[in-house]
């Protein structure tokens, strides 16, 4: 039977310290854990207040945001993928208020005290629930953050919470993951004809046979944000992830040459970033995009990701035109995984076939 990425998951269990999140409604001041070195590669002053590079350059500087709807989207996703590994999508087809529903759930979830969150807590070798983000182990420093990891069907957590009513979280979560399948199948069709790569290698596309996961993020309002940090600079271990964020800044996406640029919420559009095994696919033609969150004293934040990509037993193998030679060696997402877990950033490099191992 194939495996599941929960049971990819297994086999690099975390110690607990590095699952149970701090109960943040209880500290009025930063506490050192949480106190991280202060970095000077914000790129923010560089950019306007719509997220635009300050330059010359007018139509290449921002984000791009695509319409679905445009005939050209594709031709426009290529290019905001080799440029920035991400843009911003409207006309996505799914109906606001029923993201809106999604994050009211969120919202339910991750203001209960937290006695109540931890029934669900994450087990050391678990996919699933709730608990700190899986990169923690990587970094000296706890990130102002709480998660919910949900893999198919939330129930076997929720019921943890909520006994006798979980099923309004668990049919909102299964409503969305199905919906962003949908919309996923659409653009991984789009992306795999930019690359000129046939369907027939990828049947999986449209059957059930693949990675979907969800992760409810919070970040709580924090007593000293300059100190703190939402989520640790990451790139997702994804075809793709789909990323609504809450009208709340933070997000930053990491611009070589440039720094951090903010990723601005826009009301009813969906961020889409590339992930490793998408770079990996393309033979490093599209960026995997390397972020991360910032948090504010003003508000809360919240947002949902989606991630999306081929089931865990693919071969992953590059891509290549006739004249170029492949930049990584191929791999299961499985064995992926298990590089990854045990080496985050360091895991493209160790895959790969360039002698300078600079990619
Ligand atoms: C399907 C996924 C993708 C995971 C692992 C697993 C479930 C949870 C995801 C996240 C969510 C938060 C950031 C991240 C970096 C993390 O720590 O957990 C993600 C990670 C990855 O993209 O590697
Ligand atoms: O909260 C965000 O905006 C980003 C979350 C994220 O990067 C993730 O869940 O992988
Ligand atoms: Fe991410």
């Amino acid at each position: 039977m194939a495996t599941t990425l929960s049971e990819a998951y297994r086999d690099h269990p975390l110690h607990l310290h590095h699952i149970i999140p701090l109960d943040f409604s209880s500290f009025r001041t930063l506490p050192d854990s949480h106190a991280w070195p202060q970095s000077n590669d914000d790129g923010s002053d560089n950019f306007t207040s719509n997220g635009c590079y300050d330059n010359d350059d007018e139509d290449g500087s921002c984000i791009p945001i695509i319409d679905l709807n445009d005939p050209n989207a594709m031709e426009q996703i290529g290019l905001a993928c080799e440029k920035w590994g991400a843009f911003q999508l409207k006309n996505h087809g799914i109906p606001l208020n029923f993201i809106e529903e999604v994050e009211e759930e969120a919202k339910r979830l991750f203001s209960l005290p937290s006695k109540e969150k931890l029934k669900a807590l994450r087990s050391a070798g678990g996919g699933t629930g709730y608990g700190r983000a899986r990169i923690s182990p990587f970094f000296p420093k706890f990130m102002w953050h709480e998660g919910f990891t949900i893999m198919g069907s939330p129930s076997n957590d929720a019921k943890k919470i909520w006994p006798n009513d979980y099923k309004r979280f668990c049919d909102t979560m299964e409503n969305y993951q199905k919906q962003m399948k949908t919309l996923a199948e659409k653009l991984t069709n789009m992306i795999l004809n930019i690359l000129g790569i046939s369907q027939e290698q990828n049947k999986w596309i449209g059957s059930n046979n693949h990675v979907g996961a969800m992760q409810l993020n919070f970040y709580p309002c924090c007593p000293d944000p300059k100190k703190a940090m939402g989520l640790a600079p990451h790139t997702d271990t994804s075809l793709f992830t789909i990323l609504h964020q809450s009208q709340t800044n933070g997000l930053q996406l990491f611009k070589e040459g440039v720094g951090y640029v903010p990723v601005d919420p826009h009301p009813n559009t969906l961020v889409v970033n590339t992930g490793d095994i998408l770079h990996i696919l393309s033979n490093s033609r599209f960026r995997c995009s390397l972020h991360r969150v910032v948090v504010n004293d003003i508000s809360d934040r919240y947002s949902v990701a989606y991630f999306y990509g081929p089931p865990v037993d693919y071969l992953v193998s590059p891509c290549v035109g006739d004249n170029s030679l492949p930049r990584f060696r191929a791999l299961t997402v499985k064995d992926y995984i298990g590089i990854k877990a045990k080496n985050l950033g360091g895991a493209l490099s160790l895959i790969s076939t360039l002698l300078d191992h600079d990619d």
